[in-house]
């Protein structure tokens, strides 16, 4: 993931530092009871992230601590990217404001209207150049608007013309007095036509730097040039420089400095732009790293499905809306004298970003919920509203809710004592009361057809409990401690589920709901299933299905909550039922039951194997052999633990047994298991089959072979140790010798190896060091002159040296020969080569002896 990616991912996988990852800790004991005590803690003050007043130091913007770069920030000198990132971004300061738009910047009138004011001196045009001036005083002549001051007349707009590089100089009359406008702009071919006075129309680029001035003439009186493509970061001036891109300008420009005085930052209204989606008809593909876009929303889904897979359901959904009425917003515009939070979008959504931030470290660190494995979230803006964010909580097993009144000790929906718990209950008070809506105010948002389509009021309940859908349904008292303006009194049914400590500490919007996805999972099971069952007691049809597929013959008909047989039973129709994690326990065994057993008109039936009701279906889905565990293990370490008391019963006198104990005797089979494996494998040859192989091989073996094998199996059936070497050349048949040794010792149950192994290796472990080879009987063959070793660097003698002959052990070998090349008497060769197979053996034979060639007189130690 690139690290622009790491930066704007909306959602994160965070593993809790503790480390207690739900796959280490055994189940049965991840289970704990809630104590009041976890819970009963004092709620937590609210947590004022302080004032925007830091300055930074490369170019003044001012910014909240909170906003600090962490990594790269010291206690004395926080740092800070978002503005000038670290100084690379230069731009001139603005301009002196000219006074009369200063004085009129301070207007409130003006500015409620600035839009307005904006389009009637813009000299930008959408192409209605007939209709222009209607145009813009059509904004006027609404009753809502004030009339034009007639003193506006005497206002003259000048424009200083722009120059790329920065500076402002007097402007050219070709430049000035212009309207522009798109003339295409029904087509998706956007361009921007310039009339000069001076001239023909002109096409310009719409990245011009002067078009915003053109746009934008009260946020650019003096007509400065705006972000142009040649602008590049300090560092990096020069042709291959890194671009200043549109982002970095304006984000360097929005931010306020002290002593500097910003249209933009005053503009109010018209600083917030509007994009109408309508307008953009081009099919623009977005990347992944667009954040919001398809594609980046399609990523984050697969990052959710991910930390489904690692840690099953959320287990708590929150969100969390921005509070205008925070202290250090509302202290922010005091400061900047600005009136309206909702015109500075900006201030808004940084606020909330240090919150968000903040929120989401109070849920790790504090757990309220209990330790955080995972979360996932997503913020939002509302269209013109408020920033938002929704996340998905992961809590380990151990703080799982495992009952409905668990839920209590999180999640409140009660208007608080305004006595004992003032702050909180004023925080519920301005935000966390739905409405209201229904009848006390049926033009509320959320009515749809009559009703709340969230579904408030809420009835009341004296216990929080969770219906057959799975939803959580918080417990909600009678009592109503809240009398709105117009003396509507609030109850408990309009109370937004919410957590003391989260509103207490945020004051703002947060409402927490618990997913519940496995009691939902557990209801939905019993609808369904509980109608499979009652199905199969009088539809004998359905009883071949499993639940899994009994889709293919029936449909379940939601009103009357009952299977019906499909009309036409199709082969194709799937049953699906919802996920379950297997660290959900029971519910993961049943759904997986559900999808092997038949016949079944119960939870009983179902958990029933091999006519065997057991306990639990995790004990049935065991049975069935659909799980992999250790139990072979298990049972072959207690057997072998058994073997070892019955050894040691025996040996005693009187001898016992375990048997005497009302213990059974493991079966020999268990012995075997534990013996030493290669052991076993080489006492475990086909015996029969290896002695008859014995039988037709031996009365092969020509007199050369046979006297070797003679003299071989007598010395070891006598207990002796013997060491051969069965010295000749290729083909004369020492490979047919040992298969015939091996077949038949291994035919009489010993033990004979084809292997490597040394000298030392075998006295290790033998244990025997006082013998050649542990006392092991050795039978080695080769040619001298197949197997010849040669050691790089080293001269023939040296070579000489390393050959087996001059070997500490070789005297301990007694030398047999063959002579017979019985490969050049195999029938397959037609007796017409006789002659040439046999001078090619022996020219080969000459080459290995020496005989053929001569000395090479160039190199000393070539000495024969
Ligand atoms: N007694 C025998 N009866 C029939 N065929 C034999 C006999 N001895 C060897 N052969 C055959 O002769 C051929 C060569 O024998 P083998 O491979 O045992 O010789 P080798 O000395 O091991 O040769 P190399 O050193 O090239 O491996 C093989 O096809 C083998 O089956």
């Amino acid at each position: 993931m690139s690290s622009s990616r790491k930066k704007r991912c909306a959602s994160e996988l965070f593993l809790a530092s503790s480390g207690s990852s739900s796959s280490t800790i055994p189940k049965r004991t991840r289970l704990r009871a809630f104590s009041s005590s976890d819970f009963v803690r004092p709620l937590p003050t609210y947590d004022d992230s302080g004032d925007c007043s830091f300055v930074y130091q490369f170019c003044g913007a001012l910014f909240w601590h909170g906003e600090r770069v962490i990594r790269s920030s010291i206690v004395s000198r926080p740092c800070y990217t978002h503005c000038c990132k670290s100084s690379t971004i230069v731009l001139p300061s603005p301009l002196t404001p000219p006074p009369v738009l200063r004085t009129l910047y301070d207007v409130h009138a003006f500015r409620l209207n600035i839009r307005a004011y904006n389009n009637m001196f813009a000299m930008t045009s959408f192409g209605d150049t007939e209709n222009e001036a209607s145009n813009r005083l059509y904004a006027f002549n609404k009753p809502s608007k004030p009339p034009l001051d007639e003193e506006l007349d005497s206002y003259v707009v000048c424009l200083f013309n722009d120059v790329l590089d920065q500076r402002y100089g007097p402007p050219t009359p070709s430049t000035l007095g212009c309207v522009v406008f798109g003339d295409d702009f029904v087509t998706n071919k956007y361009d921007v036509i310039l009339y000069a006075h001076s001239g023909n129309p002109q096409r310009i680029s719409k990245l011009h730097p002067s078009y915003m001035a053109l746009q934008y003439p009260l946020l650019f009186p003096y007509g400065e040039g705006g972000w142009s493509p040649h602008l590049k970061l300090v560092a990096e001036l020069g042709n291959d420089g890194r671009k200043l891109t549109v982002n970095m300008y304006y984000s360097y420009k929005i931010h306020a400095r002290d002593g500097v005085y910003s249209f933009i930052l005053n503009a109010s209204g018209l600083f917030q732009g509007d994009v109408d989606s309508r307008s953009i008809w081009k099919c623009v593909l977005l990347p992944p790293s667009f954040v919001g876009g398809p594609c980046y929303m399609y990523n984050d889904y697969q990052d959710a499905l991910s930390i489904c897979r690692e840690y099953g359901n959320p287990q708590y959904f929150i969100t969390f809306t921005c509070n205008v009425n925070w202290p250090e917003i509302r202290r922010y515009m005091i400061r900047h004298s600005q009136m309206d939070a909702h015109s500075r979008v900006g201030i808004i959504s940084r606020v909330f970003h240090i919150k968000f931030k903040a929120l989401i470290n109070f849920l790790k660190e504090d757990k309220k919920f209990g330790a955080v494995t995972a979360h996932l979230h997503t913020i939002e803006f509302q269209n013109r509203g408020l920033p938002h964010y929704h996340t998905l909580l992961w809590v380990c097993n151990l703080d799982k809710i495992r009952e409905a009144a668990d839920i209590d000790k999180f999640i409140s929906a009660e208007i608080p004592d305004p006595v004992s718990e003032p702050l909180l209950y004023q925080t519920i008070k301005t935000s966390m009361i739905h409405g209201p809506c229904g009848l006390l105010n049926i033009k509320c948002p959320c009515m749809k057809d009559g009703k709340c389509s969230k579904r408030y009021r809420k009835p009341f309940s004296d216990s929080t409990v969770i219906d057959k859908q799975g939803y959580a349904h918080c417990r909600r008292n009678t009592l109503a401690r809240h009398t709105l303006q117009n003396a509507i009194e609030i109850d408990n049914g309009y109370i937004v589920p919410y957590n003391k400590h989260l509103c207490n500490r945020f004051n703002a919007h947060i409402n927490v709901e618990y997913c519940g996805w496995n009691m939902m999972i557990k209801y939905l099971f019993n609808s369904l299933l509980l109608g499979w069952f009652e199905n199969n007691k009088w539809d004998k049809g359905g009883l071949d299905l499993t639940y899994g597929a009994c889709p293919s013959k029936y449909v379940w008909n939601k009103r009357v909550k009952r299977w019906k047989l499909r009309e036409r039973i199709t082969l194709h129709a799937i049953g699906q039922i919802a996920f379950v994690h297997p660290s959900d326990g029971e519910l993961f065994y049943i759904r997986m039951l559900l999808f092997h057993q038949k016949v079944c008109k119960s939870n009983e039936d179902v958990s029933t194997v091999y006519n065997r009701l057991h306990p639990n279906f995790r004990s049935a889905f065991d049975a069935l052999d659909l799980i992999g565990d250790d139990k072979e293990w298990l049972l072959a370490f207690t057997q072998l633990v058994l073997l070892e008391v019955e050894k040691v019963l025996r040996s005693c006198t009187p001898s016992k047994s375990v048997t005497e104990f009302n213990l059974s005797l493991p079966s020999d089979h268990v012995e075997t298991f534990f013996q030493n494996r290669l052991r076993l494998d080489e006492t475990s040859y086909d015996r029969e089959e290896l002695s008859n192989q014995h039988i037709i091989m031996v009365s092969r073996l020509n007199s050369e072979q046979l006297n070797i094998y003679n003299v071989f199996v007598s010395a070891i059936n006598d207990g002796n140790q013997v060491m051969f070497f069965i010295y000749r050349h290729g083909g004369t048949g020492k490979t047919f010798l040992w298969t015939t040794l091996l077949s038949y010792f291994r035919s009489i149950g010993k033990i004979a190896l084809a292997v490597a192994a040394s000298d030392h290796s075998l006295r290790d472990i033998l244990d025997c060091d006082s013998k050649v080879f542990g006392g092991m009987s050795e039978l080695l063959g080769g040619d001298f002159r197949q197997t010849l070793l040669v050691s790089p660097q080293s001269n023939r003698w040296q070579n000489v040296a390393l050959t087996l002959p001059k070997l500490y052990l070789w005297s301990c070998f007694t030398m047999y020969k063959l002579k017979y090349n019985i490969r050049l008497l195999n029938d397959d060769i037609p007796f017409t080569l006789d002659f040439s197979v046999s001078t090619f053996a022996s020219w080969l034979l000459k080459v290995g002896y020496g005989d053929l060639g001569y000395p090479d007189v160039s190199d000393t130690t070539d000495a024969r």
